[in-house]
C-alpha cells in the first residue's frame, strides 16, 4: 500500500504515532495553537486522513482538504463535524464509541453527588479555613439514593448512569429517547416517558444526548420552567444543548436548587460566564472521559480507525462510511 498523508491535530502517545508513521507520512499540528495554526492549514491540502479532536472541522475548511478521505475524531461526539457535507464529499468518518462509556457515567454520576452534597463548597470552606464549627443546616445537603432519575438520551451512557442509579442508590429512573430501550439488567426499573414529563417528575435531570442541529438550544426556559423546584440539572453531554441565558435564570429565580456542568457553549468556558463562579453550580473542565486508561483507549480506537480506513478496510467504529 503506499503511503498517503496524515495530519494529526491532537497530541497522541508516542507509540501510537509511531504506529502511524511506519505506514504514512506524518505532520502534527495542533489548530488551537496560534503558532501551530499555519502548519496545520499548510498540510491540509494534501492530508488524506485526519485524527484528532475538539476542533470545528467545519465544512468551509475542509474545502481545502480536497484529498481528504477520512476523519478519525478521538471522541464520541461528532458535533465538531459537518456530516451532511463529509456523507455529500464521500469523507469517511469514525469515532471512538463504547471504549469511554463506563468513565464517562462515572463522571456523570460524580456531578449528581457534587451538586446534591455540595461536596466542592464544602471542600472549599475546609480548604479556606472557614471549617471553625460544625456547620448548620444552611449548608445541609440533599438525598441523592431514592431520588428520581431522569435522563434526557438513553444511548449507551445514559444506560450506564442508569445502571449506577437503580442498582447501586435505588433510583427510579425515567428516560427520554426516540425509541424504547431494552436493557435487562434495568427491567422494571425504567419508565420511558415523553420528554416533558421526564422534566416534571425528575428530581434530578441528565443530558447524555448528542448535539444536532434539532437538539440545539433543547433546554430553554420553558424546559428549565418544568422541572421540579428545587430539582438538580446536571449536562455531560454538550454545553450547546443548554440555553445558557435560562440556565441561569433558573438558578437564579429558584426553580433550580443546584447545576453540575462538565461541558459549556463555549470551551474554555471564558472568565467572564456566570456559570464560573455561581455559587450553585460545580463546573468541570469537559473531563467526562479524562482518565488515563480511557484516555489511551480512545487514542487507541482512533489510531485503528484511521488504519484501517486508509487501508480501504472497513473501520472497528465508523460513525459514517462508504461502503
Ligand atoms: N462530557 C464528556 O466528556 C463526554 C460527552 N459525551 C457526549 O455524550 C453523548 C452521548 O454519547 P453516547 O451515549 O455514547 O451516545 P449514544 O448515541 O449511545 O446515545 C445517545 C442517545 O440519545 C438519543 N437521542 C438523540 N436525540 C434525542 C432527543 N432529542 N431526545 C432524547 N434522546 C435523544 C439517541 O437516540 P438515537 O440513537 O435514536 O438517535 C441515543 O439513544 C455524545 O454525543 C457526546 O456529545 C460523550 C462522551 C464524553
Ligand atoms: O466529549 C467527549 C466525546 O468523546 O464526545
Amino acid at each position: 500500500m503506499s503511503r498517503k498523508n496524515v495530519l494529526v491535530f491532537r497530541a497522541l502517545p508516542p507509540d501510537l504515532l509511531e504506529r502511524i508513521a511506519a505506514r504514512h507520512e506524518v505532520t502534527v499540528a495542533d489548530p488551537r495553537r496560534e503558532e501551530e495554526l499555519p502548519r496545520f492549514l499548510e498540510a491540509l491540502p494534501r492530508a488524506q486522513g485526519l485524527i484528532g479532536s475538539s476542533f470545528p472541522l467545519t465544512a468551509e475548511l475542509l474545502e481545502r482538504a480536497p484529498a481528504l478521505e477520512v476523519i478519525s475524531s478521538i471522541s464520541v461526539g461528532v458535533d465538531n463535524y459537518d456530516v451532511e457535507d463529509l456523507r455529500r464529499r464521500g469523507i469517511g468518518l469514525c469515532h471512538t464509541p463504547g471504549v469511554l462509556t463506563e468513565t464517562t457515567a462515572d463522571t456523570l454520576f460524580a456531578l449528581i453527588l457534587c451538586a446534591s452534597r455540595r461536596l466542592v463548597e464544602l471542600s472549599t470552606l475546609v480548604r479556606e479555613g472557614r471549617w471553625t464549627r460544625n456547620i448548620g443546616e444552611e449548608l445541609f445537603g440533599w438525598d441523592v439514593h431514592g431520588k428520581t432519575l431522569g435522563i434526557l438520551g438513553f444511548g449507551r451512557i445514559g444506560q450506564a448512569l442508569a445502571r449506577r442509579a437503580a442498582l447501586g442508590f435505588e433510583m427510579p429512573i425515567v428516560y427520554h429517547d426516540p425509541f424504547e430501550v431494552q436493557v435487562p439488567a434495568l427491567a422494571g426499573l425504567v419508565t420511558r416517558l415523553p420528554m416533558d414529563e421526564v422534566l416534571r417528575q425528575a428530581d434530578i435531570v441528565a443530558l447524555t444526548l448528542p448535539l444536532t442541529e434539532t437538539t440545539r438550544g433543547l433546554m430553554g426556559a420553558r424546559e428549565f420552567g418544568l422541572m421540579k423546584p428545587g430539582a438538580i440539572f446536571v449536562n455531560g453531554a454538550r454545553g450547546a444543548l443548554v440555553q445558557e441565558d435560562a440556565l441561569l435564570a433558573a438558578l437564579d429565580q429558584g426553580t433550580l436548587r443546584a447545576a453540575a456542568l462538565d461541558v459549556f457553549g463555549k470551551e474554555p468556558l471564558p472568565l467572564e460566564s456566570p456559570l464560573r463562579t455561581h455559587p450553585r453550580v460545580t463546573p468541570l473542565p469537559h473531563i467526562g472521559s479524562a482518565t488515563h486508561e480511557t484516555r489511551r483507549a480512545m487514542a487507541e480506537r482512533a489510531t485503528e480507525n484511521l488504519l484501517a480506513a486508509l487501508a480501504g478496510e472497513d473501520p472497528p467504529s465508523a460513525y459514517l462510511w462508504r461502503r
